[in-house]
């Protein structure tokens, strides 16, 4: 089964368990086969998600309200809509405060009060990011402000005109925010990702990769295709597990 459609069934498994389940969302190309997946499911009456609930995992920092580029205008293009949600149901950071600060401080505290992420979807960047979370962050970091790497606004630019418009501050929920999510969940295609995800699953747990931070949560999935896996020294290990998983444990 594609990564999409298997990442998209453990979604509809959990809010048909817990309607008003919070989803945590990523950007970027990778999920969006998730979002089609899940889209699909609803129309077809296969999942009830009116009750469901969203929130963002990052946001540029001074992009004008409404900037198609922005993470919020982009989940609600790629998520909300096609679920049918209304807005109310949607939380993100507000990268257009003037308290930038303090915008963080509230989004975790929104979070928390929220009754914490049940299911985070992650992409990881070229360099290991996740979130927003560049090479060194803090392991324990909470939401906050950060700055990008060349690499990141090079790999975003083909969202903008230019690499110039590519902001260089970011909010992010921080590795240890991230890491009070029930379940984590990475979806990695393609080559260009078969270093992160070997550096992140096999290697060593450093802030330099952000993403082996996933090795500390009690339950952490990595769905991976075979070009993102083609690093992996334990593929075949892995192949095997997931072949013999009992259907009672879900992804
Ligand atoms: N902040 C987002 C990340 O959440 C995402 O994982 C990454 C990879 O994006 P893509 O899936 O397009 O490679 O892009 C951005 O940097």
């Amino acid at each position: 089964m594609a990564g999409g459609e298997l990442i998209a069934e453990a979604i509809a498994t959990l809010v048909r368990r817990k309607p008003d389940a919070l989803l945590g969302v990523a950007t970027g190309s990778t999920p969006l086969p998730i979002y089609e997946a899940l889209a699909a499911k609803v129309r077809a009456g296969d999942v009830d998600a009116s009750r469901a609930r969203i929130c963002q995992l990052d946001e540029y920092v001074g992009l004008p309200a409404g900037h198609p580029e922005s993470y919020r205008s982009v989940v609600l293009r790629q998520v909300i809509e096609p679920l049918g949600l209304a807005e109310e149901s949607f939380m993100g950071p507000d990268g257009a405060a003037e308290d930038v600060q303090g915008a963080c401080e509230a989004y975790d505290h929104a979070l928390r009060e929220a009754g914490g992420v049940d299911l985070q979807l992650l992409g990881i960047g070229t360099d290991g990011h996740i979130g927003f979370n560049e090479p060194c962050s803090s392991l324990a970091s909470r939401t906050r402000i950060k700055t990008l790497t060349r690499q990141t606004r090079e790999d975003n630019a083909r969202f903008f005109d230019s690499l110039d418009e590519v902001p260089h501050h970011v909010i992010t929920q921080g590795i240890g925010t991230i890491l009070e999510a029930r379940h984590l969940v990475l979806l990695a295609t393609g080559e260009g990702k078969a270093d992160a995800v070997a550096h992140a699953v096999e290697g060593p747990v450093a802030a330099l990769v952000p993403a082996s931070a996933l090795q500390l949560h009690p339950h952490a999935t990595v769905v991976v295709d075979e070009a993102a896996a083609a690093k992996l020294k334990l593929a075949d290990y892995f192949r095997a597990t997931y072949a013999a998983k009992p259907e009672w444990q879900g992804l």
